[in-house]
């Protein structure tokens, strides 16, 4: 039996409320590329990713057509979708667009260090688990504050983990769960994953990802990423 058809959700239609900056920071130059180019590439270039669905913000579409799309040849994006106003929404309008079967590999655009091996080693997982994550031990001790900023508890560092993108699932796990969130939606939305785990109290396998698979969020990453893209070259 041939390889299971993968689909990549690229998610780039945020504001970049916390960079800072005028121009979207997916769209900031890193290297002389804009940011979002880097995990395109990772996905166009990889041998898991059949299709790339770009989720952009309104009346960004011609301009990732453009300069990104077309400029370095991501022949593997199939449609440009506009996002919406958090991102759950955005991921939203991308999961409604996904085949009846196959997997999903939703993806921050803001993340430019995705690559083959947590691609491959996500894709290994989830043909397995159905639904997994990428991510890392945190090397912080994480606490847990009160209303007054007064610590709450600290939990046991050694079962914590810092969860990354892509978050990957069977497009009918996802889209099941989605689908349930946007006709209650009371939690508080910040991954993929917990969707999953609390519409369908479904397990979540987690993945190694990288300790460079940042997110560039604000303007201390984009200098830690101009570090890390030279030692991609
Ligand atoms: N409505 C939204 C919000 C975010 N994203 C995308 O989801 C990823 C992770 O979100 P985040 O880092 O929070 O980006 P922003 O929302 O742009 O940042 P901020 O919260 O600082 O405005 C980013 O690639 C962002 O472009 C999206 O597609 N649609
Ligand atoms: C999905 C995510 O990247 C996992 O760490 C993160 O929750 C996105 O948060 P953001 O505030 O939307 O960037």
């Amino acid at each position: 039996m041939g390889k299971a058809y993968c689909t990549a959700i690229v998610l780039a239609a945020g504001q970049g409320k916390r960079m800072g900056t005028k121009v979207h920071k997916q769209y900031l130059e890193l290297a002389g590329r804009p940011i979002l180019y880097y995990s395109l590439k990772a996905f166009e270039e990889s041998a898991v990713i059949d299709e790339i669905l770009l989720i952009t913000g309104a009346g960004e579409e011609d301009y990732c057509r453009r300069e990104i799309v077309d400029k370095y040849k991501i022949t593997k994006v199939s449609r440009i979708l506009q996002g919406g106003a958090e991102r759950y929404h955005s991921v939203w309008n991308g999961v409604q667009e996904l085949k009846e079967d196959g997997y999903v590999f939703i993806h921050d655009g803001a993340r430019p260090f995705v690559d083959e091996e947590i691609i491959s080693r996500a894709f290994q997982e989830v043909q397995v688990h159905k639904a997994c994550v990428v991510g890392m031990p945190v090397k912080d001790t994480i606490k847990v504050a009160d209303k007054n900023e007064f610590v709450e508890k600290t939990p046991n560092r050694s079962s914590l983990w810092m969860v990354q993108t892509p978050q990957v699932f069977e497009n009918h796990i996802v889209r099941g769960a989605y689908s349930m969130l946007m006709r209650e939606s009371y939690i508080n939305v910040t991954d993929d994953a917990m969707v999953v785990e609390q519409m369908l109290k479904y397990p979540i396998k987690l993945v190694y990802g990288s300790y460079e698979n940042i997110k560039i969020t604000t303007p201390e990453d984009l200098e830690i990423a101009e570090v890390l893209v030279k030692r991609k070259k």
